[in-house]
């Protein structure tokens, strides 16, 4: 590399660079919700539908992690109680949250990084399978508590809340956990009694309000589902024009107050002409009939809207 480039290079944490015009810094979107409501799911049906999941890691423009990669290593003591099903992993307190923010952060300024899968069976976390996370242009964070750290909740551009009912996750979450997570009944359900409902109820449920956009029934709900990719395909392609805003916040700020009924139509507004003028009237009218769609699925209870108090109103 000759100087001129070094000069435009950023070194990654595992020593790789890249040139400042290859720099993503994403629009990253926290994906929250109980136990087994669907989370992970509805990221894996956004991705297939986007068409990233069978592409290359290096080459997606769309990338999901999981909150789990972020639980804490546990003591020695903490592992013999984990075994037995006596520790709390539906607590805060079970995650590194500064790891999980300083790495979000690190993705939000467009690096690669490196972060563990985690292992059910032993639970804990595997560092022999770590997952790398190339730069993107969308980034999906799924967990119980993504929501609810300040500091962690304040880095999403847009927040999604999973929301199924009770009974459901628990049908799902049995099966799932003696199948794929190597319990037993009665471990899964003293755990569930234990620790995963009183836990749901004090530290998850409550970070539903955080939510910008609430997807009953989960996965399916594809009607939501289709309305999120559309979302994700509209930016993806507006990101790619040149001059364009780059930014989906004021994008999804727009069309999200416009079903706020506050009376701010957003397409009508100053920031939607702003949008007009950087990507042209197709934009402008996909995002004039977004909007309307919006507002039919809300009355229909496809999907619910909160004004995003993250973003800037005009
Ligand atoms: N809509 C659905 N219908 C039937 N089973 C589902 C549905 N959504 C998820 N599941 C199943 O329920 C379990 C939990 O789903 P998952 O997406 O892993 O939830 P979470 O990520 O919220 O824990 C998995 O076994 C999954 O295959
Ligand atoms: O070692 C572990 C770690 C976590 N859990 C449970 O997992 C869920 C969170 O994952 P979901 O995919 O959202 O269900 C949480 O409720 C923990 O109780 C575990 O059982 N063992």
């Amino acid at each position: 590399m000759d100087n001129t480039n070094k000069e435009k290079s950023a070194v990654l944490i595992n020593g790789d660079a890249l040139s400042h015009d290859e720099i993503k810094s994403p629009f990253l979107i926290g994906v929250a919700g109980g136990t087994a409501s669907g989370k992970s799911t509805v990221c894996k049906k956004i991705m297939e539908q986007l068409g990233q999941a069978e592409m290359d890691h290096t080459q997606r423009q769309v990338v999901s992690i999981s909150q789990d990669s972020f639980y804490r290593e546990l003591t020695p003591a903490e592992k013999i109680k984990a075994q037995k099903g006596k520790f709390n992993f539906d607590h805060p307190d079970a995650f590194n949250e500064e790891l999980m923010y300083e790495t979000l952060q690190l993705i939000l300024k467009g690096h690669k990084v490196k972060i563990p899968s985690y292992d059910y069976r032993t639970n804990s976390l595997d560092f022999d399978n770590k997952l790398v996370i190339y730069p993107a242009d969308v980034v999906l964070f799924e967990g119980i508590l993504v929501f609810y750290f300040p500091k962690i909740r304040d880095l999403f551009h847009m927040k999604l809340f999973v929301d199924t009912d009770s009974d459901t996750r628990l049908a799902r979450r049995v099966p799932r956990d003696i199948n794929e997570r190597g319990r037993d009944l009665d471990a899964v359900l003293t755990q569930y009694m234990t620790f995963v409902k009183p836990a749901f109820e004090e530290f998850c449920s409550p970070t539903k309000k955080f939510a910008d956009v609430i997807i009953p029934r989960g996965a399916d709900n594809t009607v939501a589902i289709d309305l999120i990719v559309q979302h994700i395909r509209d930016f993806l392609n507006n990101r790619s024009y040149p001059g364009s805003t780059s930014n989906m916040a004021l994008y999804m700020n727009m069309e999200l107050c416009g079903n706020s009924g506050d009376g701010a139509m957003g397409a009508d507004a100053a920031g939607g002409n702003d949008i007009a003028s950087d990507n042209g009237n197709g934009t402008y009218n996909a995002i004039r009939r977004f909007s309307t769609l919006c507002k039919e699925l809300t009355m229909k209870g496809n999907v619910f809207f909160e004004t995003n108090k993250n973003l800037p109103h005009h």
